[in-house]
């Protein structure tokens, strides 16, 4: 049985409210039901995506437990930056900390790479899927080409690694692959149709994947889907062209902290949990409602997005539209 976790707001009344920044982020003292990432020191954990966001968060804390890393992306020196930081705030050594550069989307390297980590480190129990990038444009605008991208990095690229890493696994018996997913792997929203699209690819396979390995009940499967959190992701997002930036990242106000986000998936992943729900509301009751009462969700989406929508196609800042009057253009 798929074994949710969902982070309740009693949960959150029992941590402070998450603080603003990528820069503010020292942590705020955990209560002790999320110091459970104890249960992943000295183990070999592989992140995706670790140059920023969600995937560097998850860097500094999995060596604050002492976990031993290899650190992913395409720019290595952002990769040294962070390994840098992994290394002051922890008392891991330099061979604990492996900066690994990879393009998910160049496939053909995914098995080098995998042997790269095997050779360094000799086994891998966690691979941590976390790379990918978000949209921000209306379909009927968008090339098709920015669907095949988004496809391609958010789905092919992360099972693709996974492939590599679950065939050692296999070996071992044993092993975590935790794949980000997002809140659009289980609800729609507007401007994001291709993203939601590779996030829904994500939560189906993964779901079929974990059917497929029962034989392995050591392997975990776990799927993390987190709400709006602060990082680059609407700044990197993909446009209605494949080369064309988004304009202005918009506020990040509303968003959970990362430092947050992350202190919730280590809660889990410790506890090998099987699907993370994890937002603040009223994201957290979107997931509700689209998961037993999709009717009535699919109305109160089709309210918000309508306004969403409106302000996207005003120019104004789409992102916090569903909270607040928007005030600057986003051009
Ligand atoms: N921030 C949010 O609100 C949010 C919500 C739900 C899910 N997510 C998911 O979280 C994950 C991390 O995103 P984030 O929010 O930290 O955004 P981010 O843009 O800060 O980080 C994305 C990371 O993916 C890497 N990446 C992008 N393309 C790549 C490629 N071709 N090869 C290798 N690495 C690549 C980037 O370099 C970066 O390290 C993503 O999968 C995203 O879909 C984010």
């Amino acid at each position: 049985m798929v074994c949710k976790l969902f982070f309740l707001p009693s949960a959150f009344r029992r941590v402070p409210p998450p603080r603003l920044g990528l820069a503010n982020r020292a942590p705020p003292p955990a209560p002790d039901w999320l110091h459970a990432g104890v249960a992943l020191k000295q183990k070999v954990v592989w992140i995706t995506g670790a140059s920023s966001g969600i995937g560097e968060e998850l860097a500094y804390q999995l060596a604050a437990v002492g976990a031993r890393l290899v650190l992913s992306a395409r720019r290595e020196n952002e990769l040294h930056r962070v390994r840098r930081k992994c290394l002051e705030l922890s008392s891991l050594e330099e061979k604990d900390i492996l900066v690994l550069p990879l393009d998910l989307l160049d496939r053909a390297t995914h098995g080098e790479k995998t042997e790269a980590v095997l050779q360094h480190f000799g086994k891998i129990d966690v691979l941590v899927n976390n790379g990918g990038r978000s949209q921000r444009s209306l379909f009927i605008d968008t090339d098709i080409d920015v669907f095949s991208s988004l496809m391609d990095l958010n789905y092919l690229g992360t099972i693709s690694v996974t492939q590599h890493v679950l065939r050692h696994m296999i070996l071992h018996g044993d092993g975590i692959i935790a794949t980000v997913s997002s809140i659009v792997g289980v609800v729609g929203v507007p401007l994001s149709t291709g993203y939601t699209a590779s996030k829904h690819a994500l939560q189906g396979f993964f779901k079929s994947l974990r059917a497929e390995l029962t034989e392995y009940p050591n392997i975990t499967i776990s799927t993390i889907c987190p709400g709006p959190v602060v990082s680059q992701i609407v700044q990197n997002a993909f446009t209605e062209q494949v080369d064309k930036a988004v304009s202005k990242a918009g506020d990040q106000s509303y968003k959970m902290s990362t430092e947050h986000c992350v202190r919730l998936i280590l809660a889990g992943l410790s506890n090998r949990v099987k699907e993370m729900w994890i937002a603040q509301q009223p994201f957290l009751l979107f997931f509700y409602l689209w998961q037993y009462t999709p009717t009535l969700a699919g109305y109160i989406t089709n309210l918000l997005g309508r306004k969403r929508v409106q302000n996207f196609k005003a120019g104004l800042d789409a992102d916090s539209a569903y909270f607040t009057t928007p005030k600057a253009k986003t051009s």
